[in-house]
């Protein structure tokens, strides 16, 4: 059961937004986004508003388009039609380091760590995106390099803190539990202080006690960096437990949005998704 009793409320541009949120711009106003592979249709007709502190679900059969959505969303995939505005900024034409920089960071559905090098060290690589020494200072090593680089190391320090793993700072990433990795690779993307963190299949892989401690980490990422989750997942207890809001996909279309007791009950959702897995 869901924890949250937040009723979500359309407002004027279209969309829903919690209560939290529903006075505020949102983090994210996708409008009638698509993508067609050759004849292939992956997405289609996708609207979506997240507001600025809501975890919102991604859910939805195997192969009906969420990854898709989160490829479009950081623009490694362009849109074949419609449009997507993060903070009311619109992402068009944008390299996927630039939509990083308006606030967008994701992690993927295989870990994707640097796994030779330190716990620490993969933390670093994220946050090197914002730091503000330029190549030359870099490359010469000029003072400006080095107070940036103890900022950096301090910064990420701070990180592993937060997430109780100060201890693992010198552990090599990839000797890492799985549960410990996951974490790990969502660090790396708050690292780049995005105010829209996506999460594909964060608990993918996870015992159920790895399942309940992510779930804990997300709640606090949400309040501790006052940032808007959205993520992808199968695992019902997880979503139903942490999301606001949840949205439905099927064949590419979203075919439900809603709070979790409203996506448990509908029945176009059971039949599609729910009733598959939980029937
Ligand atoms: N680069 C691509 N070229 C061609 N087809 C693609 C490409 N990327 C995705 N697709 C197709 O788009 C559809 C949606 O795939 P996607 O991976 O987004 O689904 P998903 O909902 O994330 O599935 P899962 O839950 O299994 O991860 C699939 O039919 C897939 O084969």
């Amino acid at each position: 059961m869901s924890e949250f009793q937040t009723k979500l409320h359309s407002v004027p541009s279209g969309g829903f937004l919690t209560d939290r949120d529903k006075d505020k711009k949102p983090i994210l106003d996708v409008r009638e986004l698509g993508i067609d592979f050759g004849g292939l249709t992956a997405v289609d007709g996708f609207n979506l508003m997240i507001g600025r502190n809501e975890i919102t679900g991604l859910i939805g059969p195997n192969g009906a388009g969420k990854t898709t959505v989160f490829n479009l969303l950081t623009n490694v995939y362009q849109p074949t039609r419609g449009s997507i505005l993060i903070d009311g900024m619109p992402t068009a034409g944008k390299k996927t380091y630039q939509v990083n920089r308006m606030g967008v960071a994701r992690t993927f559905q295989n870990i994707r760590l640097f796994k030779e090098l330190s716990v620490i060290d993969n933390v670093k690589v994220g946050l090197h995106e914002s730091m503000k020494y330029n190549l030359a200072s870099s490359l010469l090593r000029l003072p400006n390099y080095w107070k940036e680089e103890k900022k950096c190391t301090e910064r990420a320090l701070e990180l592993l803190d937060i997430f109780h793993m100060a201890d693992l700072v010198n552990a090599q990433a990839g000797s890492l539990p799985y549960g410990a990795q996951r974490r790990l690779e969502i660090m790396r993307a708050l690292a780049t202080s995005p105010k829209l963190l996506l999460l594909d299949e964060p608990a993918a892989g996870m015992n159920p006690s790895e399942t309940a401690e992510l779930t804990e980490t997300i709640r606090r990422i949400r309040d501790e960096f006052n940032i808007a989750v959205l993520l992808i997942e199968h695992d019902m207890s997880l979503v139903m437990g942490i999301c606001e809001g949840i949205a439905v996909l099927n064949f590419g279309r979203i075919i439900a949005k809603g709070t979790p007791d409203e996506i448990r009950n509908n029945p176009q959702v059971i039949e599609a998704y729910l009733g598959k897995k939980e029937g």
